[in-house]
């Protein structure tokens, strides 16, 4: 409103200084703009889109999904900014800058970023991806032991039982739809339950469980507790969106972060927001977690004997100086539950988009058939070695299904302090991450990118050996790399082992094509993976 003459005149009669309101209205706008645009100009000289206030891109990432950022690319080139609401992100869209931020200067950029889904997430923040410094590395050179082959050998007897639970549960009939992703999320949660746990969830086994896992509301008829933990641990994972969609503490954390925490502490308060219900979620599941991390460690004969993640650890913490420091109760239970949450979505999403790329593609089905079939009878079981060895073709078609579908499209991390990439300085603290989506997606390294083709990943075939070796990077790079990546590739070959012993599958007819997602903090189909079923004979 403007001021009219009379106001003035109003204004001096009072005594009252047009001046000083003026200054303050100034300064306050000049606050408001410093706070908006400070992350940008620290790093203005990197190329990228006009930034729409406070969104940022976001609005284009909901247009395009994750798709945005192959366009921006080729638009401005391998590296530049895109801007998660305030926040401007360095984006690394090629595979020598991957390896120069991943390897060379990680000395400089050792740390993720920490988004504002997972700020307000003290359970995900003590787990390993998002520990900073030298806890990350005492805590990562602890646990690393517990990846070595003849411990990931130990775990394949676990693995096959689970898998014949699943496939105990599959229809014979091949006119009934099953929605594979919920088969598979059940089974990849099984086997991380009792790898992390030693506990059995025994979701595999229950038929009712497929709707809610989906949802990560529940149904109903689920009411004991384990089904109740695994119902706040989907809930709590899926309430982590990346754009606006989350929580409104999330949103306000991405377009202003200043007042993401107080508005979190309110909200958290009044039960029928998203906060309240994310707040009692993660109350719950760190409450069931220390249950049994102390159960687990007054138990010390059981504990002594076990093989699991959970046991493991509290056994070093007996016997290590630097262990005990380290693994205090609460870092524990978030590690074990980080191993549940890592350990699941991603390998699950994995294997459905596996047999979803693989009865598309009927030519690919008879040589993973023909390998299967040549290793022995269909109940023979592979040891960990035959897995290792035996199944070249099954490593192309996981290679290539991954690239195809990067369950992790986007890898975070902050310089630590001041350090040049591609040509541009960017100061401490500047979010610099890692587009593996983008690369898997470049037809310089990949022709044809968007057909499905295994082959392209035989050793002695011409695109493979002339590629980038790190052009196909879906498990990360560098000491910050995925921890669990032989884990998860042991699962997946084990898996599609049993799976194509006993069945082949088709593509439901109600299913959307192309397959619609969802982009949390990974990757999630919208709909599901729905897929027939045909037995096989032996
Ligand atoms: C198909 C399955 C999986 C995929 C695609 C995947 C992908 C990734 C990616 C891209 C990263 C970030 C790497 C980087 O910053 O360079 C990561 C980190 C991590 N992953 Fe996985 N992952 C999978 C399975 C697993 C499993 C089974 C576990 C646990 C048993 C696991 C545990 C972790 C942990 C703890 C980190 C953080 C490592 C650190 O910061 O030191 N992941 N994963």
């Amino acid at each position: 409103m403007a001021l009219t003459e009379d106001t003035v005149r109003w204004l001096v009669k009072m005594g009252i200084s047009i001046a000083p309101i003026f200054f303050t209205l100034i300064a306050l706008l000049a606050t408001v703009l410093v706070y908006c645009y400070a992350p940008y100009w620290a790093v203005r000289r990197v190329p990228g889109p006009p930034p729409i206030p406070l969104v940022g891109h976001l609005p284009l990432l909901a247009k395009y999904g994750p798709d945005v950022f192959s366009i921006l690319a080729k638009r401005y080139g391998s590296i530049f900014r895109f801007h998660m609401g305030r926040q401007p992100l360095v984006i690394i869209a090629d595979p020598e800058l991957c390896k120069e931020v991943g390897i060379k200067k990680f000395k400089d950029v050792p740390n993720r970023s920490i988004p504002s889904p997972i700020l307000a997430s003290p359970l995900h923040r003590k787990g390993l991806f998002f520990t900073r410094d030298t806890r990350w590395s005492t805590m990562r050179n602890t646990i690393i032991s517990l990846y070595q082959p003849s411990h990931l050998a130990s775990q394949v007897p676990t693995m096959q039982s689970v898998m014949d639970s699943l496939t105990a549960n599959l229809p014979n009939s091949e006119h009934e739809d099953i929605v594979f992703s919920n088969h598979s999320l059940k089974m990849a949660t099984d086997i991380i339950g009792q790898s992390a746990f030693g506990f059995d969830f025994g979701l595999s086994k229950q038929h009712s469980l497929s709707n809610s896992m989906n949802c990560g509301e529940g149904s109903d008829d689920i009411d004991d507790e384990v089904s109740d933990f695994i119902k706040q641990h989907i809930y709590s994972t899926t309430t982590l969106k990346m754009d606006l969609s989350g929580s409104f503490s999330i949103i306000l954390g991405l377009l202003l972060p200043i007042f993401q925490e107080p508005f979190r502490q309110i909200l958290k308060r009044m039960p029928w927001t998203i906060d309240y219900k994310v707040y009692q979620t993660n109350l719950k599941l760190t409450r069931r977690l220390d249950e049994i991390v102390e159960k687990r460690s007054s138990n010390r004969d059981d504990r002594i004997q076990s093989k699991d993640f959970l046991s493991l650890i509290l056994n070093a913490r007996e016997s290590q100086k630097t262990a005990k420091d380290l693994f205090t109760s609460d870092y524990i239970s978030a590690l074990a539950y980080e191993h549940l949450l890592a350990g699941s979505a991603t390998t699950s999403f994995t294997l459905s988009t596996i047999l979803y790329l693989v009865a598309g593609h009927p030519e690919v089905e008879k040589k993973l058939v023909k390998e299967i079939d040549d290793f022995g009878p269909h109940d023979l079981m592979p040891t960990a070695h035959d897995l290792q060895n035996k199944f070249p073709y099954i490593d192309q078609i996981i290679k290539e299904a991954m690239r195809f579908y990067t369950v992790s499209p986007l890898v975070a991390r902050e310089t630590s302090r001041e350090v040049e990439i591609g040509g541009y300085v960017l100061p401490k603290g500047t979010w610099v991450w890692l587009a593996l989506g983008v690369l898997a997606k470049d037809p310089k390294h990949f022709p044809e990118p968007h057909k499905f083709k295994p082959e392209r990943f035989d050793p002695n075939c011409e695109e493979e050996k002339q590629r980038h070796p790190y052009a196909n990077i879906p498990f990360g790079i560098g000491p910050r790399a995925c921890i669990g990546m032989k884990f998860a590739i042991q699962e997946l070959r084990l898996a599609l082992v049993h799976l194509y012993q006993r069945y082949t599958f088709r593509h439901s007819p109600n299913m959307e094509k192309p397959l619609a997602f969802d982009y949390g903090i990974v990757l999630n189909f919208k709909h599901g993976v729905k897929l027939r079923v045909k037995k096989r004979t032996s």
